[in-house]
């Protein structure tokens, strides 16, 4: 079980049949510790204060499954001179890597988690680390046995209430815009009314608002996002660019809105919330407990 590297055309008898292939560094180390009795008390992961490699060692990654195990184990356990050694406790033969480390009590005491993350904060990306740390969570470590800075209890959600409705409803409704929908021309008004009772109606609609530039159509949308969050409902504005995310109040980008993902299609949507509100940690999605509606500025983004 070791890495080889090759040229994609090349024949794999010559790749297996070529000098020092079969030889890794890992069976260079069982080697030692077959011949030097020395060698059978330090850790591989020490091995190289003591003896000569050309190479680094390699880190492994949790969701690499047994490679990962493997290494844990190698940093627990000296002396052994096979794979099958490795994997043998009192005088067992465990079947896997992930078994003996188990057996071992490796997994559940040790801290070969927080020793994978702060040897991987000295050489990896930030967003590779950010990756490595919620593969870490999703294996059921606890985020609060990190030791992270302090939540900020001023941001944490009340009465189960998800933080992306609080975020919502906390938009501040500018009165001049709540009254603005007084000045819609006919042609404005024809399309706020049925928008608003498509809202009203609670179930469900997609609706598209056309026209060339200058006819009106953020003023209309402005008129509509005051009127909905005055009643109390959620608007969720966005937009294909941040420029015209930033016209709206409360407005964001699809991609980084938490409820809307940037693929999502029309009829997704109403999936798409209920996605976003339960990974926020309620089975109540959004759109159950506030009715909502959602814009979208498309064409003629800025
Ligand atoms: N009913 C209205 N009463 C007063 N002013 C209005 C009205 N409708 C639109 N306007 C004004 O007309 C101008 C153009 O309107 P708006 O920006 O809403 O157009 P638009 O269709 O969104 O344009 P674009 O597609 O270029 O973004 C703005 O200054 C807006 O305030």
């Amino acid at each position: 079980m070791h890495m080889v590297s090759y040229h994609g055309m090349e024949k794999i008898k010559n790749v297996i049949n070529r000098d020092g292939t079969e030889r890794s560094m890992l069976t260079a180390y069982f080697e030692a510790n077959n011949l030097y009795e020395k060698a059978r008390g330090i850790l591989y992961r020490d091995f190289p204060e003591y003896y000569t490699w050309q190479r680094r060692i390699v880190s492994a990654h949790p969701a690499e499954g047994e490679r990962y195990y493997l290494r844990v184990l190698l940093n627990h356990v000296t002396g052994a001179t096979s794979y099958e050694d490795l994997r043998t406790v009192d005088g067992q033969v465990m079947p896997t890597f992930r078994e003996a480390a188990e057996k071992r009590g490796l997994i559940e005491a040790d801290n070969t988690l927080d020793d994978c993350m702060t040897e991987a904060e000295l050489f990896r990306m930030p967003s590779s680390l950010r990756r490595l740390f919620t593969t870490i969570l999703s294996m059921g470590k606890d985020i609060e046995s990190f030791p992270l800075p302090d939540i900020d209890k001023q941001h944490e959600t009340t009465d189960d209430i998800p933080m992306v409705i609080i975020e919502e409803t906390s938009i501040e409704v500018d009165p001049e815009d709540v009254s603005s929908h007084k000045n819609l021309n006919n042609e404005q008004r024809k399309a706020y009314d049925e928008i608003l009772a498509t809202v009203d109606r609670q179930r469900g609609g997609i609706l598209f608002v056309d026209g060339p530039g200058g006819t009106g159509k953020t003023f209309l949308y402005m008129a509509l996002l005051a009127t909905v969050r005055g009643q109390g409902k959620i608007a969720v504005a966005t937009a294909t660019s941040g420029v015209a995310a930033s016209i709206m109040p409360g407005g964001r980008t699809a991609h980084s809105s938490r409820c809307i993902t940037a693929q999502v299609r029309p009829l997704e949507l109403h999936a798409s919330i209920e996605a976003c509100t339960q990974h926020e940690g309620s089975k109540r999605p959004v759109v159950r407990r506030i009715p909502t509606a959602h814009w979208e500025r498309n064409r003629g983004d800025k």
